[in-house]
């Protein structure tokens, strides 16, 4: 009895000295796991809040899943007497990012990345919310039926929220009550390819589907996202006879800026039906990673002068990468469109800061290290696909900040324009009663993306910008109020929600 007293007793007293100190401070996970905080009442104090209004020093309040107020340094003092506060100093708090173009791969190619990967890497990069591609995964998402696998696939795996685009495909393109049950179903448009997309159940539509898909996406104000590129009789494959595989200007031969051009002209005769009063008005076309910044551009600019509902994104790699840089037989770099000569990179930059280009999307489209073909460097024949999830906020702001990028652009092109795609009207602001998805992070602090960094997407190896050094480090994700990701470190349970429309 006395041994019991004198050891037993004082470990218990320490124990729950301990366990009292982590409860006060918060720093004990929430019951359910979704977040690394204990509060769901607190505070994100900055001197850097990027809001519609323009940047602020002040406080956000969360409560819940919701942003209740947006107040300035002067303000906050008086009414926040007592609240847990977040202190973040002179960090960057802005809306978490928007990604509108991620192939995740899941159900059937979970070993490309799959959504528990993919999620967590998005959340380490400050995304909260982004919108799976109908292709890759198998099977494409072309239907309500394989709408539900995917729905069944994401649920308690996800990590952010996560919506979907279903496929526009030449088998149900026709089929306007079909088309109907997918996009009452919940997908948030629709995406479809003019040329082959690589993927065997994803067949490529013409203008005359394109046109009849817009028709049905009309009824439901939903936009149609087109991977603009074209065939054409002078890029076929036996003209490259001779040409080096591994070079990477053989790939370039055969993707030429006219295979953009050609179909964003040929889109054009359909995307002036969404004009108002055409006969798919309520609908919207959306051109997804364009890389041409000349004669491509030049036509969707004429078309929005038209008064057609169109818009169009880049991607980072397009930004951060011209073809003079891409060594021999260096697949990471292969993707479609391709990456063209710095004067095109120079010219996209131009387009996107003036707003000719209305946002940037990822793009994010990994597979096996294996179909990326690293011993013989085959630029014809691997895969074709960006990967690049977890580093679109640093690699946008390391490059951006050369051409005068501001914080505010960052949230237009990441945020307030993917928002408005996605028919996402409470996320994207810093805005009260929107959902409190938010990034707290360092435009200032520069790293390497090497073997320290903690990583999470499921490939990185295939990833160009490995090695690369960035300013811009994500110090914390917020989403729906919970905090998701911390310095390293997520919250036990993915708690990211699907969003059907
Ligand atoms: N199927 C697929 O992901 N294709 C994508 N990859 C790429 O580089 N461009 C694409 O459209
Ligand atoms: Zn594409
Ligand atoms: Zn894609």
């Amino acid at each position: 009895m006395e041994v019991l007293q004198r050891k037993i007793l004082p470990l218990l007293t320490l124990l729950s000295s301990f366990l009292l100190y982590y409860y006060l401070n918060g720093s004990r996970t929430s019951h359910n796991g979704c977040s690394l905080l204990q509060h769901s009442h607190y505070w994100i104090k900055s001197k850097r809040i990027v809001t519609p209004e323009g940047i602020i020093a002040g406080a956000v309040e969360v409560k819940g899943q919701k942003i209740t107020s947006v107040l300035k340094e002067k303000d906050w003092h008086e009414i926040s007497k007592g609240g847990h506060v977040l202190e973040y100093g002179e960090a960057v708090v802005m809306p978490g990012l928007i990604d509108v173009h991620a192939h995740l791969d899941d159900p059937g190619r979970s070993d490309w990345e799959g959504f528990p990967s993919g999620t967590k890497a998005a959340a380490a990069g400050g995304i909260t919310t982004l919108v799976d591609m109908p292709l890759n995964s198998f099977p494409s998402t072309v239907s309500e039926e394989t709408l539900k696998l995917k729905i069944k696939a994401a649920e308690k795996n996800i990590y952010v929220d996560v919506g979907f685009w279903g496929g526009l495909v030449p088998g149900n393109a026709f089929n306007s009550s079909y088309l109907e049950a997918l996009l009452q179903a919940g997908v948030l448009g629709l995406k479809s390819f003019m040329c082959p997309s690589g993927i065997n159940d994803f067949p490529m539509t013409d203008v005359s589907h394109i046109k009849a898909g817009l028709s049905v996406l009309a009824k439901f104000g939903r936009p149609l996202l087109v991977h603009a590129e074209v065939q054409l009789d002078s890029t076929k494959e036996s003209d490259l006879d001779g040409d080096d595989p591994q070079s990477y200007y053989t790939y370039l031969k055969s993707r030429p800026p006219l295979m953009e051009e050609e179909a964003i002209r040929q889109l054009l005769t359909v995307s002036k039906d969404t004009s108002p009063g055409g006969p798919s008005e309520g609908a919207h076309l959306h051109v997804v990673h364009l890389s041409d910044a000349s004669s491509s551009l030049e036509l969707i600019e004429e078309a929005k002068r038209n008064g057609h509902s169109i818009t169009v994104e880049t991607c980072p790699h397009y930004l951060a990468f011209s073809a003079e840089e891409i060594s021999e037989g260096d697949t990471r770099f292969k993707c479609a469109p391709p990456i063209r000569d710095a004067a095109n990179k120079e010219k996209l930059w131009e387009a996107l800061v003036i707003g000719k280009i209305d946002m940037l999307s990822s793009d994010h489209s990994p597979t096996v290290p294996e179909l990326k073909l690293f011993g013989d460097g085959n630029f014809l024949s691997a895969w074709g696909g960006i990967s690049s999830l977890q580093f679109v906020l640093p690699v946008t702001w390391s490059h951006g900040r050369k051409y005068g990028v501001t914080l505010e652009q960052m949230v237009r092109w990441w945020g307030e324009k993917p928002a408005k795609l996605a028919g996402q009207q409470l996320k994207g602001a810093i805005a009260i009663g929107s959902y409190a998805d938010i990034v707290v992070w360092d435009p200032d602090k520069e790293f390497y993306l090497d073997d320290n960094y903690p990583t999470f997407i499921k490939h990185p190896s295939i990833s160009p910008y490995l090695g690369k050094r960035l300013a811009g480090k994500v110090f914390a994700t917020f989403l729906r109020g919970n905090l998701v990701y911390k310095e390293g470190k997520h919250a036990r349970a993915a708690c990211g929600v699907t969003i059907l429309a």
